[in-house]
């Protein structure tokens, strides 16, 4: 299967406010890509203008030379010619159908012969763990099987294509976590293309070939996932990507604050433009004496709070408060002063892009 290549894709559903706002995006052929964004950045809209459930009112969308929407030629290729397999959140399961009749159902649409039909509905019941219960009825499943039946019953058919909005929202915080690993190695495995919309950055991290971050309707970010969470492209980025969040600090502030420390850093260092907000990842600042080419402030603990493998501290840095997590215990307690310091900071324009030259200047230091 080709490329998918969306090419300057909006969605207004009309009233003046674009769902999607001039998308440029192109899925590679055997990716997992991720839509990442809060909700209502548009990100359900373009799987579904990808599936060929919503027509696009500006753009178009192909798969390798194959056009399969363009507003511009009058072209529009309806879902059931994509090939594409499809699960939403709220998936539909049959409720008079077995589970094994309900994952049979598209083989047998698709006229795959009694036997081969069986073994397959059964194999993609097994991947899914719910083979077990395969002569139950919906009904009798709780929502997390449901889902995992959902996903079954596309799994059965082989797509080349998978679309997946939020397969995993229904799932306790266990299962969630083993069909991550499933989902990755099912796509290992298949060689298929998948696109998957989350609003979960943590799912997106440990899934995801590729990340496009979305916000308003616009794409803010195509990345493969750790580029992106070492270098967020903007403000909206940095903040959505990581957990805890990065901290970001406005330039302008008082003299003797935090901002004018990093900024005096920066600025002995040969920053090639002034940032406007600079942001320090919490998993990024470190205790104890920095190294000669580090920022490094004295930072009063506030508290400490273990979490079995991480600790995290709250730090008052000047006029700042922050957030340290670490993966050392910490032996410090409220009131204790500690040199804090960090290798990699974040440097943001007036415009919220993320200032690269800086970058390549830590790089090469
Ligand atoms: N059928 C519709 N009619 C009118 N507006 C819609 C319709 N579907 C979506 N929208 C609007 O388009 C915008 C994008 O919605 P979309 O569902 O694509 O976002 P999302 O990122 O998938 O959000 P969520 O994670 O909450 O599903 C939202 O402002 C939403 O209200």
């Amino acid at each position: 299967m080709p490329d998918i290549t969306l090419s300057a894709i909006s969605k207004s559903y009309g009233g003046g406010e674009f769902a999607v706002k001039n998308l440029d995006l192109v899925v590679p052929d055997g990716a997992f890509m991720c839509l990442l964004g809060p909700s209502g950045c548009g990100k359900t809209t373009t799987l579904r203008m990808i599936a060929g459930l919503e027509q696009p009112t500006a753009g178009s969308i192909a798969v390798g030379e194959r056009v399969l929407d363009s507003v511009e030629q009058g072209i529009y290729v309806p879902p059931e010619k994509r090939a594409m397999g499809l699960v939403f959140q709220n998936y539909a399961l049959w409720p008079h159908l077995s589970l094994r009749e309900n994952v049979e159902f598209g083989l047998r649409m698709r006229k795959v012969p009694g036997p081969e039909r069986r073994a397959r509905a059964e194999a993609a019941l097994k991947m899914v763990h719910v083979d077990a219960a395969m002569d139950r009825y919906p009904s009798q499943l709780s929502g997390g099987q449901q889902q995992r039946v959902a996903l079954a019953r596309m799994l059965a058919v082989n797509p080349t294509v998978l679309l997946l909005d939020e397969p995993l929202s229904n799932l306790d915080a266990r299962l969630r976590l083993e069909m991550r690993a499933e989902l990755k190695r099912i796509h290992e495995e298949s060689g298929a293309t998948i696109v998957f919309v989350t609003h979960d950055q943590l799912e997106a991290l440990t899934m995801a070939t590729d990340v496009a971050v979305m916000n308003e309707g616009e794409l803010q970010q195509l990345a493969a996932p750790m580029e992106m969470y070492a270098r967020p492209a903007n403000r909206f980025v940095a903040e959505f990507v990581g957990s805890p969040p990065m901290a970001i600090v406005d330039a302008g502030a008082s003299p003797g604050g935090l901002a004018a420390s990093l900024l005096r850093f920066v600025e002995s260092r040969g920053a090639q433009s002034t940032p406007a907000a600079v942001g320090i990842r919490p998993e990024a600042l470190r205790f104890g004496t920095p190294p000669a080419a580090a920022w490094s402030e004295e930072a009063v603990v506030e508290a400490v709070l273990p979490a079995g493998s991480s600790w995290t501290v709250r730090l008052r840095v000047l006029d700042t408060e922050l957030y340290a997590v670490s993966y050392q215990p910490v032996q410090a307690g409220p009131g204790d002063v500690l040199t804090c310091w960090t290798e990699q900071l974040h440097l943001f324009g007036a415009d919220g892009t993320r200032i690269t030259s800086w970058d390549r200047a830590e790089v090469s230091a």
